[in-house]
């Protein structure tokens, strides 16, 4: 039987945690502090995040990584992706050297611009794992975690580590597909969730159906843009790490991302809306990193030009949207 080990006591990570552990596999997270690991052990549910669901008997919490992460197969990494590199940097010594570990965040590094992936060789020599993957896909954790039925991508170039990890993680529930373009995953699933930001406003301001359908299909036109630009393949953004997150995020209402974009268009601040958020819009911390990118690629993404507008430069929502609707007329 497969070991996994998961970093993140948040939504998603507990999610991910749960539904391989109903499968009777031996998972534990590892949570940040003693008195953090206690309280999950105790109630034996994760409270914060996830109400109501009982942990399975498989499932435990250390805040020992060396406990947690003891002969791992599989090491899954699903934390806001601010704190993504330190979170691998607390935990990394405690891999064990044959794990394959699966970025489940879904993010752009700011500053640097990177993937998730990028991070991870950036703090992960080669002998510390036997595959670096990434994992993403319309994945909403409360479906997940209701057993509703749902479908992801494991990305990795390393094709036999995205085949033992999706053998780990799929189940008649969570259908796991691999795909060897990471960069098309990684791109599919982080950018995703501005466009979502921006469908939020589009809904928070009462644009209708036309809007939002424009709002989809030009954000998935520039998300391709830049994937391609960077090496991916274009089909990759019409699969279920594109097109399909896309189509799930923007449209439901469970979606964190949306729901700022909303708080948006009502006239509250990204500071206000942030603070009161105790999960993560990961589109806010991502649309700094995706502008560093397509600058450097010499791509043009007017959604996220847009948003960063209207959450970093203080240009009121309603001046942002004409400046994007006035721009010079051009062809699909
Ligand atoms: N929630 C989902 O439905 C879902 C689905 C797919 C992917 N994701 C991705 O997973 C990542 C995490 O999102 P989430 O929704 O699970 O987060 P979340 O909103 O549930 O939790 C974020 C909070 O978790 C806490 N936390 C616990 N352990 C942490 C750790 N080790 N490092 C940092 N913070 C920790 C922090 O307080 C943080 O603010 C994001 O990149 C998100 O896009 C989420
Ligand atoms: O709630 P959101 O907006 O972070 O979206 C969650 C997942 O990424 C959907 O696939």
């Amino acid at each position: 039987m497969p070991k996994v080990g998961i970093v993140g006591t948040t939504t998603w990570g507990t999610t991910l945690g749960v539904i391989i552990a109903r499968r009777g596999i031996d998972v534990s997270i590892w949570a940040r502090t003693e008195a953090e690991a206690a309280t999950l052990e105790a109630a034996r549910e994760n409270a914060r995040f996830l109400p109501g669901v009982r942990f399975p008997e498989a499932l435990s919490v250390s805040a020992s990584p060396s406990e947690a992460f003891e002969s791992a197969d599989l090491v899954l990494i699903a934390v806001p992706s601010r704190t993504f590199r330190a979170n691998v940097r607390r935990v990394r010594r405690a891999l064990p050297p044959n794990a394959i570990v699966v970025s489940a965040t879904k993010g752009i590094e700011t500053g640097t611009g990177k993937r998730m992936s990028e991070v991870l060789a950036d703090e992960l020599p080669s002998g510390m794992h036997r595959g670096i993957c990434a994992l993403s896909g319309p994945n909403l954790s409360r479906e997940i975690i209701g057993s509703k039925p749902a479908s992801t991508v494991i990305a990795s170039a390393d094709v036999d580590a995205a085949c033992t990890a999706q053998r780990i993680t799929n189940s008649n529930l969570f259908r796991v597909y691999t795909n060897e373009d990471i960069v098309g995953v990684e791109f599919g699933g982080a950018l995703k969730n501005i466009i979502a930001l921006a469908a939020g406003v589009c809904d928070g301001l009462n644009y209708g159906d036309n809007a939002k359908a424009a709002i989809i299909t030009r954000g998935l036109a520039e998300i391709g843009r830049l994937a391609e630009a960077a090496g991916a393949n274009p089909l990759t953004l019409a699969g279920l790490a594109g097109m399909g997150d896309l189509i799930a995020t923007c449209s439901s209402s469970l979606s964190r991302n949306q729901y700022f974009g909303r708080r948006l268009a009502l006239g509250d601040s990204a500071e206000t809306i942030r603070a009161s958020m105790d999960n993560v819009a990961e589109g806010v911390d991502t649309v700094a990193g995706a502008i560093t990118v397509a600058n450097r690629l010499g791509i043009e993404m007017p959604i996220a030009q847009t948003m960063h507008k209207i959450i970093f430069e203080s240009v009121p929502l309603e001046r942002a949207v004409q400046e994007l609707m006035e721009r010079a007329p051009r062809p699909e």
